[in-house]
């Protein structure tokens, strides 16, 4: 099918047929229906060049990814090859998205932001044909056995093209790969999750049915284009027929510019993850108020726990906003949709990540691989799900540690992701995150879950946020070392603190470091960087 929707004469036999972009479970064709029905209606919402915010409409939206298509076709790739996509989210990345889908190769999303080192790790890993970036790119030093060429509304300029393939492939199929995230990979090397257009498809129909947004909607997208977070956003938006707004990082940061952002362009939805919610929130929460009056009825959140004070403080700024706890890994996009009560109960000190998206089930595992099915008791979350990746980039032995025969009925040949993540039912099956299953450890004997410890000291009066880790000494125990931040009043008195704790919390589980931080740091995705703090902690 040629990127237009026609298809081409099928060439006579003894030749190789000209390549047909599938129309079937392509990611374009689904991102990109709106473009048949309403071609009018808005696609994305974006700063415009000269100040102020422009509108690209679906039907510009396509020509855009068609032209582009055809510019990649003419460099000869192979389905199945990998281009790195380097941008900030917006039309033209979307654009270059969807005619990477169109063409079948695999785009590799990285951020100007993305250092050098973590850039050429990825390219010595994936073996990318094509470089691609922005035309205002500033990225110098590609590898010469990589092509490069930039990209804009008018299409792409090549500056070094990609070495000749051999092309074996004509058909892009539903599951060959869409895209490849590298995760920053917790332990060791980056891993890359290999997702096809299956599977995302496969998680956008099941996210469609939870009925979150309409297509009169704006879905605000902060998250940078290698999380597959924004990701999901541009899926969520644009498979909805509603429009995408990306927010420029230097909006983000500034809570006053981030207030006039969203009320220019209209956004109805904020997708985010919880730390993009901290700046406006200690140092202008007025400007929120005006917001849920103007139009946002939206926030959707994922990644990692919202610290329940700071949720609290953003529910009250804007009462009349519906909040949903987005829970899940880039490995099946995601798994769950949660409302959260606005007002959360007072009662409430734990948000739930409730049950699987329709069409996907989450169950829990014991130690001992046995169901876990007592609400309360804690187990291992195994999802169940057509979203599932296909596996980690050239490394299979980490994928079949991660796909993993159903340990509820391992005769059957299915497949399931095994999270790493613990949660426990509660009173009618709904799930409760309960930390990471590496961030259980064992001290002197002891099962320790530090989400419990970081829950006890986000208790104490003025704590906004507590992180605990147990840093490793060469030669000697390891010791918990907890990371605080307060607000306003005065830093909370360690020796207050662990007196607090010894109240609740057995011996082996009080803190022996006490850290307080003006803030946490965090990593290119937003979330807490606990890497950085067991550094600091071993410093
Ligand atoms: N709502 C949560 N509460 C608490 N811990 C969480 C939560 N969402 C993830 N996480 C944690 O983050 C891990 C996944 O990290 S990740 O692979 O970088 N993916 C993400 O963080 C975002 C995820 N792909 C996504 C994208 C778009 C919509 C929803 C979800 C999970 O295994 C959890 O440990």
């Amino acid at each position: 099918m040629s990127p237009n929707g026609a298809r081409p004469a099928r060439a006579h036999a003894g030749t190789r047929p000209a390549r047909a972009h599938a129309a079937v479970d392509n990611l374009r064709s689904h991102l990109l229906a709106a473009a048949r029905t309403a071609p009018e209606r808005p696609a994305v919402v974006q700063p415009a060049p000269g100040g102020g915010v422009e509108t690209v409409t679906y039907g510009e939206l396509e020509r855009r990814a068609d032209l582009l298509a055809a510019d990649l076709d003419a460099l000869g790739l192979d389905v199945g090859d990998r281009v790195i996509l380097e941008a900030d989210n917006g039309a033209d990345a979307v654009a270059a998205l969807l005619a990477c889908a169109t063409v079948g190769v695999a785009f590799i999303p990285a951020s100007p932001e993305t250092p050098d080192e973590r850039l050429q790790t990825i390219i010595e890993s994936a073996r990318p044909a094509l470089h691609l970036q922005a035309a205002d790119g500033e990225r110098t030093g590609v590898p010469g056995s990589v092509g490069t060429a930039r990209f804009d509304a008018s299409g792409l300029t090549v500056e070094r093209a990609p070495a000749p393939r051999v092309r074996r492939r004509r058909v892009v199929t539903p599951v060959d790969t869409a895209y490849i995230i590298f995760t920053s990979g917790t332990t060791g090397r980056p891993k890359g999750v290999v997702m096809s257009h299956r599977g995302v498809i496969a998680f956008l129909r099941g996210a469609e049915a939870e009925g979150l947004i309409t297509a009169g909607d704006r879905v605000a997208s902060t998250s940078p284009l290698q999380f597959d977070f924004a990701l999901f956003d541009i899926g969520f938006a644009l498979s909805h027929g509603a429009a995408l707004v990306p927010v420029p990082r230097d909006r983000l940061n500034w809570p006053r510019r981030f207030a006039a952002y969203l009320r220019e362009t209209g956004a109805t939805q904020v997708n985010g993850v919880p730390s993009i919610w901290r700046p406006v929130l200690r140092h202008d929460p007025g400007v929120l108020a005006e917001l849920g009056g103007n139009g946002l009825r939206g926030i959707l959140f994922s990644g990692e726990d919202f610290p329940l004070d700071e949720l609290r403080g953003l529910q009250k700024l804007l009462p009349e906003v519906r909040f949903t706890n987005a829970y899940g890994a880039t490995e099946t996009m995601a798994a769950s949709f949660t409302r959260v009560p606005n007002p959360l109960p007072a009662g409430v000190d734990r948000l739930s990540i409730g049950h699987a998206f329709a069409g996907a089930e989450m169950t829990l595992v014991g130690a001992d691989g046995g169901p876990v099915d007592e609400p309360g008791e804690v187990g291992e979350i195994h999802l169940h799900t057509p979203s599932l990746f296909s596996g980690y980039w050239d490394d299979p032995d980490a994928t079949r540690r991660a796909v993993v025969p159903d340990p509820l009925d391992p005769g059957s040949g299915r497949l399931v992701f095994k999270s790493g993540d613990l949660a426990s039912r509660g009173p009618d099956g709904e799930l409760y995150f309960r930390g990471r299953a590496d961030s259980q450890v064992q001290i002197r004997g002891n099962r320790v879950e530090l989400g419990e410890i970081e829950r006890r000291i986000g208790e104490f009066p003025g704590v906004t946020g507590a992180v605990v880790l147990l840093v490793p000494r060469p030669g000697d125990d390891p010791r918990l070392h907890a990371f605080v931040t307060h607000g306003p009043d005065a830093a909370p008195e360690t020796r207050e603190l662990v007196t607090f704790c010894r109240a609740a919390l057995p011996g082996y589980m009080i803190p022996q470091g006490v850290h307080v931080v003006p803030e946490f740091p965090l990593t290119t995705n937003g979330k807490v960087d606990r890497a950085a703090l067991t550094a600091l902690a071993a410093s």
